[in-house]
């Protein structure tokens, strides 16, 4: 049977997808390093495979190129492909499959993981007592507040779920209008300046495109409210990191929370990460127990589809 390569860390590690692979009877091997493989790496691994599980590694035309004679499908662990020349896949008649909703849930805890801890400062007054220091830092609450939404796919729609128990009321902007929230109380459609402009918090859940690139730059930072907090889940692209520091330093806005970054790890020179209003995760939204089995079973199940022959559940789109 087929020779599958895992290089996503959290799959390689999880039984349950590796059992479905072997139950299949393909053959495993697993490469996984400290971080994703860059291309050089990923091109002399793939040769010779059939499939590949990978999670953020590079898998560029020359990968892909490098897996073609053999490679029949590129599974993601996850959601975001924009590390995957999706057109080169098509190209060259490799599948590419996703993961969506496998992460939706531990992405979205997260979120609101990160909102409180800087609307209640718990990680600066957790260390403050540590070291002796008894003084309450004065938090805000978010009940009453507007979170603004940018993405109403999965994430950004649990997210809404959840923060409408909050007492929060929601302004959303994505490309799509999702009929699910159209009619719900509390949740207002506006267009992207406007969400920036009057929201509270913010959480970004789109993808990186030409569009959504740095969407929050310096001209979006100065429409916003000098208490905003913003949370970062889905891409670093999305921000331009120095204009967001600036923001950050002269007060333009009050917060950062930020599971992602545009080169990641960031580097400990990065003056995000010296700022007392930022808080950070290493990339760890959809590192649950829950998730990571999810994500690996649906990934191993892809797999075993294509190199059966039938389609994949979940392809990624390919632009036209
Ligand atoms: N931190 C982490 O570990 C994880 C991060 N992510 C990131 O979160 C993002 C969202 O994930 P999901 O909600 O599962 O994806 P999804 O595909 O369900 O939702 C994405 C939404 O973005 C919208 N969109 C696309 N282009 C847009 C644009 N230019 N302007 C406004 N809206 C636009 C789409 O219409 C869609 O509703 C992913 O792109 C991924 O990069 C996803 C899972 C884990
Ligand atoms: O699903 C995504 O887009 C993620 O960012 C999660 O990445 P991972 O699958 O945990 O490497």
């Amino acid at each position: 049977m087929g020779r599958v390569l895992i290089t996503a860390r959290s799959v390689a590690a999880n039984a349950e997808g590796r059992a479905t692979l072997e139950a299949a009877g393909h053959e495993v091997v697993t490469h996984v390093g400290d971080g994703p493989w860059p291309e050089d790496e990923m091109r002399k691994v793939v040769a010779g495979m059939d499939a590949a599980i990978v999670g953020l590694d590079a898998v560029s035309d020359a990968v892909l190129s490098a897996g073609a004679p053999t490679l029949k499908v590129v599974a993601r662990n996850g959601v975001g492909y924009n590390r995957v020349d999706v057109v080169a896949a098509a190209r060259l008649g490799v599948a590419i499959t996703l993961a969506p909703g496998a992460n939706t849930v531990s992405v979205c805890e997260l979120v609101f993981g990160l909102m409180l801890s800087l609307a209640r400062q718990i990680p600066a007054q957790d260390m403050e007592v540590r070291k002796g220091v008894w003084k309450r830092a004065l938090g805000c609450e978010l009940y009453g507040k507007t979170l603004g939404v940018i993405g109403t796919g999965n994430i950004g729609r649990e997210v809404i779920r959840r923060a409408r128990a909050f007492g929060m009321s929601i302004l959303a902007f994505d490309v799509v209008q999702h009929p699910e929230l159209t009619d719900r109380p509390g949740v207002v459609y506006a267009d992207r300046r406007k969400v920036l402009t009057e929201a509270d918090f913010v959480t970004l859940h789109v993808p990186v495109t030409p569009d959504t690139r740095e969407m929050v730059n310096a001209e979006t930072l100065a429409t916003m409210k000098p208490s905003a907090i913003i949370i970062n889940t889905a891409r670093g692209e999305l921000v331009n990191e120095a204009d967001l520091h600036h923001a950050l330093t002269t007060g333009q806005i009050a917060g950062y929370g930020a599971d992602t970054f545009s080169t990641e790890p960031p580097d400990v020179a990065n003056p995000l990460l010296a700022r007392p209003n930022v808080i950070v995760t290493p990339h760890a939204g959809a590192y649950t127990a829950e998730s990571v089995s999810r994500c690996s079973v649906m990934a191993a199940e892809e797999v075993v589809r294509v190199l059966s022959g039938r389609p994949p559940r979940c392809p990624a789109p390919v632009p036209a």
